[in-house]
């Protein structure tokens, strides 16, 4: 049987069609325990029906990899699976059993892939010139920091030590609107545009002239003892250290201004006695912070005057919502006039995203009031957005080349490995690249697989047939390990042999949230700190606000869960006015549609949008010089054949591909609801995908126990999904009630997003 006719070997419950609760922010695993509890909850809603209590309980898109496969629907769209979209050549490629094992299935590369739903639009004449950067220093213009408010001794300090001549659009807006009045604010604008100096300096600016205002005998009056005046609230502890780091860089000029951290990660003790020594500013997680009001005398918030919420909207998400409004609240009740002369009477909120909405409900729930909007260009027209779609999007850095490819299951692994190939041909054109995977499980496979060392191989396979002596394999395998302990003693940094050449060799980092904190820190500053040409492979953990210098290009292999996110990931690269590139990888059908959503960030609608395919990548990264030996088609298949082979001949790695496989699938049913009939799970083809983590099981046959710690919940899924229905039936008598359900999800919730906080060492970027 060719594979073309691939069994579809999960069950979509009724529930998938019916409206379903929102689940927004948090990472997927979060949104997944939300979604799952949630739907528990409704079934009971309907005691005595079983079956639908059943139905109900379960994830709606779950997909349940035990149970008897239901076919493929054979629909208009489906049978396009069974189109040949290249010819084949380079001899017999038709699929076949695997000779090993029956179970396996070998199947033709370029064959039976659906092809594109939408043509190509046809290229308008583009202009030659580059989009003018939008996020880009004022470098031409008459502003000067001078010339918003802030003090001659301070903007001398931003240009002398900081090297910053001009502002930004942004922070024109924000110094002149913070410095003159007490409203509560919005900052929002471009990832890259220097957000974190906008509100930084406006408000260090303010508590200088605390000191000036009442300052008869010319010595400072403001010192850490005066009290707190302001915090600032990040959702990460590596975005709160690198607030820090600003912060200090800029005090340096006012050193009797004391600023300092609480975001856990080292022992309470020393954050209290750095509490009690007394600040000025403090920088925060809101958990860390909730503790010490709760538990921390020496922590006084009487005088705090601003209130500065970074990543505003991720902190009113799930998981943080309920800390924010705790925060609030006690800010509220513990303020008192304060004893130094200037400080405001009232508290000003200040938050801060590039895709901040002014959401009316969420903003009363942490008590912000008649907020001003501050803009990086007040008077821009363009920015008025008429129709929902449009207000619900964001603008992208203007000079952000961004292209789409549309790469069928099949080919997607081949064509990541091929553009990166490319993008690494020749040393110096690209230094730094992101590459964003679904989830851990997909980027350990991957990080695996990538710097797996082929000449290694092939030598360890010879020499197995040659029966080799055991000490001899002992020897290669702690040669191996010495050679990543070299690059990392966590096991997160190897060399990139996939893509390197010898002329220019590529490292390659792994990060992600399951990581421990410490591991996490580390990757991240080895890859910020990199002179060489690295790549670094990561889930949505360094998706927001990091700022990693000379990132060229970020590549979203699996599309972001949201189109915020996207925004996010996309920002990491063309910052301050920089260049940058970003692909994005489609599937052919549904996935198409998300087009869309890539041109609402652009003001001219998409026109400096690009579009690519699967063919054209794979030419590029594989078709190599000696034509006359091999094509591109057949080399692109010694490669992914030899990387089945890779897996098949190892259980660790083979074992790796599969739950690589089942937690990509289950994370793929989490996209949010709104963009979910984009990311269709029902029109996913399993057995196409599998080929993608270069397996060669059917999918029904894929099945690995012992999911990675933590995964409670993923793991009962998985459980429940090997029993059957009946494994995730659970006794009316047993269910608890509704109200606990919601209680046990909000709190399992906090708990995790505590763990992706816990056990952080200090992220330093500088
Ligand atoms: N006026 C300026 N001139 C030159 N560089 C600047 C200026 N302001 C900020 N930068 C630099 O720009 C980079 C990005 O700043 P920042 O991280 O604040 O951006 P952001 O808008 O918060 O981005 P994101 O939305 O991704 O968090 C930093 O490296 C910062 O030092």
């Amino acid at each position: 049987m060719a594979d073309d006719g691939m069994l579809m070997n999960f069950t979509i419950g009724d529930s998938v069609i019916k409206p379903e609760a929102k689940f927004k922010g948090g990472t997927w695993r979060d949104r997944l325990t939300a979604k799952k509890r949630s739907a528990h909850r409704g079934s009971e809603k309907a005691p005595g029906d079983a079956a639908a209590r059943n139905a109900a309980s379960k994830n709606p898109n779950q997909v349940q990899l035990g149970t008897r496969p239901v076919k493929r629907q054979r629909t208009e769209d489906s049978d396009s699976f069974n189109r040949p979209s290249a010819p084949r050549s380079g001899g017999d490629r038709r699929p076949q059993q695997h000779p090993r094992d029956p179970k396996h299935f070998v199947s033709s590369l370029f064959t039976s892939n659906p092809e594109a739903r939408n043509p190509e639009e046809p290229k308008e004449e583009r202009e030659a010139e580059d989009a003018k950067p939008t996020n880009a220093p004022l470098i031409d213009g008459l502003d000067t920091f001078t010339n918003l408010g802030l003090s001659p001794n301070l903007a001398a300090h931003l240009l002398t030590k900081l090297e910053l001549k001009a502002p930004t659009a942004i922070q024109r807006s924000s110094i002149t609107q913070l410095l003159k009045e007490e409203s509560d604010a919005f900052i929002q604008a471009e990832t890259g545009s220097g957000k974190t100096l906008a509100y930084l300096l406006p408000l260090v600016q303010r508590i200088m002239d605390l000191s000036k205002a009442t300052n008869e005998h010319n010595d400072t009056q403001v010192h850490r003892d005066s009290g707190l005046f302001a915090i600032i609230l990040a959702p990460t502890r590596e975005l709160c250290k690198q607030i820090s780091v600003v912060l200090e860089n800029i005090l340096r000029c006012a050193n009797w201004i004391v600023c300092g951290t609480v975001i856990g990660g080292e022992k309470k003790k020393s954050e209290k006695a750095r509490l009690r020594k007394g600040l000025n500013i403090l920088v925060a997680t809101p958990g860390r912070l909730v503790d010490h009001l709760d538990n921390t005398e020496a922590l006084q918030v009487g005088n705090v005057r601003w209130l500065v919420l970074d990543e505003g909207d991720r902190l009113m998400d799930m998981g943080f919502e309920e800390e924010l409004q705790g925060i609030v609240k006690k800010l509220d009740a513990r303020q008192r006039p304060s004893r130094v002369p200037g400080v405001p009477t009232r508290r000003t909120t200040i938050l801060c995203s590039a895709t901040l909405k002014m959401n009316v409900q969420k903003l009363g729930e942490i008590s912000l009031k008649d907020a001003v909007h501050i803009k990086a260009d007040p008077s821009d027209e363009d920015e008025e957005k008429t129709n929902k779609d449009e207000e619900e999007s964001f603008r992208v850095p203007a000079q952000l080349k961004q292209s789409y490819a549309i790469v069928p299951a099949k080919l997607r692994l081949v064509s990541l490995t091929a553009y990166l190939k490319r993008t690494f041909m020749r040393k110096g054109s690209v230094m730094k690249a992101i590459v964003f995977m679904s989830c851990a499980d997909v980027v350990d496979f991957h990080f695996e697989l990538f710097s797996r060392n082929q000449d290694r191989e092939q030598q360890r396979k010879s020499d197995e047939e040659n029966k080799r002596d055991e000490k001899d394999e002992k020897d290669e395998k702690d040669e191996k390990d010495e050679e990543k302990e070299k690059l990392s003693p966590h096991g997160t940094i190897a060399p990139g042999r996939a893509f390197s050449t010898p002329t220019n060799p590529v490292i390659l980092h792994r990060l992600h949230g399951s990581l421990p904190q410490n591991v996490r820190t580390a990757t991240l500053g080895s890859f910020s700190r990199s002179t060489e040409a690295c790549v670094m492979i990561c889930t949505d953990v360094a998706s927001r606000g990091l700022d990693l210098p000379n990132v060229d290009l970020v590549v979203e292999y699996d599309p972001a869960f949201s189109s915020d996110d996207h925004t996010h990931r996309i920002g990491r690269t063309a910052r301050v006015g920089r260049d940058g590139r970003a692909l994005v990888f489609l599937q052919p059908g549904c996935e198409e549609n998300y087009v869309e959503v890539l041109k609402r960030g652009y003001r001219d609608g998409g026109k400096a949008l690009t579009r690519t395919d699967a063919n054209e990548i794979l030419k590029r990264g594989f078709g190599g010089n000696d034509n006359k030996k091999k094509n591109w088609e057949e080399r692109t298949t010694d490669w992914q054949m030899d990387v089945e082979r890779w897996a098949l001949d190892n259980p660790d790695y083979l074992e790796m591909a599969r739950r690589a496989f089942q937690s990509h699938v289950r994370a793929y049913a989490t996209h949010t609801a709104a963009e979910r009939s984009m990311f269709n799970i029902k029109e996913l083809h399993l057995g196409h995908l599998a080929k993608s983590f270069a397996l060669r099981d059917r999918p029904g046959k894929i099945n690995v126990p012992g999911l990675r710690p933590g995964q409670e919940d993923t793991k009962k899924d998985f459980k429940a999904a090997r029993n059957g229905v009946a494994g995730n039936k659970r006794k009316a008598e047993d269910a608890p009630s509704s109200t606990n359900v919601a209680d046990e999800a909000a709190r399992k919730m906090r708990a995790k997003m505590r763990e992706h906080m816990s056990g952080a060492n200090e992220f330093n970027l500088a």
